[in-house]
């Protein structure tokens, strides 16, 4: 398997496959959300579009990351969202990083979002596909925040069954300077425990996957299988 680690204005063409990692907060926050029970999750481009589709559809869930402002539902926090009940629920989610690299890469084929709660079911998706060459994108820090490309790597590894030490790169992540921005109280709407739930290696059975639905970009929960060929969700 052919890797790459590329921030998101580095992005000069269409991968075949992409995973874009988003560990604080996107994409663990995604992964929650369907833990929570939402049924899908819609990338919006921008704050007015996440606004409009609320407005057209009153029952979605607009989260954004920052503090809560009027119009959102929700933060871009684990620790906020992980008592909601979310059953059936569509959210329209935007961010600053992690939505944005995913839309980046929306014409690619094979497009995943992943953070470390998903990680092993992420390379597992990429073994089971057969992908020969797979773009990770950084999406945090243009593409140098440290939680993103150790979570990236991490997953490379492990996509190409190469044995990987998951403590190395989670102490690589809790080091980073997103993990201190967030238990120092800089990034508003926030959780105490955002850092530690960010850092739950493979919480989740299950890869999420985005691709395009009647012009929108919609990440989905994916069952993938297990070494032994059973479905792991
Ligand atoms: O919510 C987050 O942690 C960040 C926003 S910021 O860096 O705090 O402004 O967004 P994300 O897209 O999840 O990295
Ligand atoms: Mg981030």
């Amino acid at each position: 398997m052919d890797v790459r680690f590329l921030g998101i204005a580095e992005l000069a063409e269409v991968p075949p496959a992409a995973v874009v990692v988003d560990v604080m907060r996107a994409f663990t926050v995604a992964a929650w959300a369907f833990a929570r029970g939402a049924e899908r999750i819609v990338l919006a481009e921008s704050l007015d579009e996440a606004l409009a589709l609320k407005a057209r559809h009153p029952d979605w869930v607009a989260l954004k990351d920052g503090p809560p402002a009027a119009g959102f539902d929700a933060v871009n926090s684990p620790g906020l969202l992980r008592s909601a009940d979310l059953r059936g629920r569509t959210v329209v989610q935007k961010t600053t990083a992690g939505t944005v690299g995913a839309l980046a890469v929306k014409d690619a084929p094979l497009v995943l979002c992943a953070g470390f709660v998903v990680a092993e079911a992420t390379a597992r998706l990429l073994r089971a596909r057969g992908c020969g060459s797979v773009t990770f994108v950084v999406t945090g820090d243009d593409g140098r925040a440290d939680e993103d490309l150790a979570c990236a790597q991490y997953i490379a590894r492990r996509a190409t069954g190469a044995g990987a030490d998951a403590s190395e790169f989670l102490r690589r992540a809790g080091g980073s300077r997103a993990a201190a921005e967030l238990a120092g109280g800089v990034r508003e709407g926030a959780h105490p425990d955002d850092v530690a739930l960010c850092l739950e290696l493979d919480r989740f059975p299950f890869a999420m996957v985005a691709a395009s639905e009647d012009s929108l970009m919609v990440l989905r929960p994916c069952a993938v299988p297990s070494p032994t060929g059973e479905a792991s969700s």
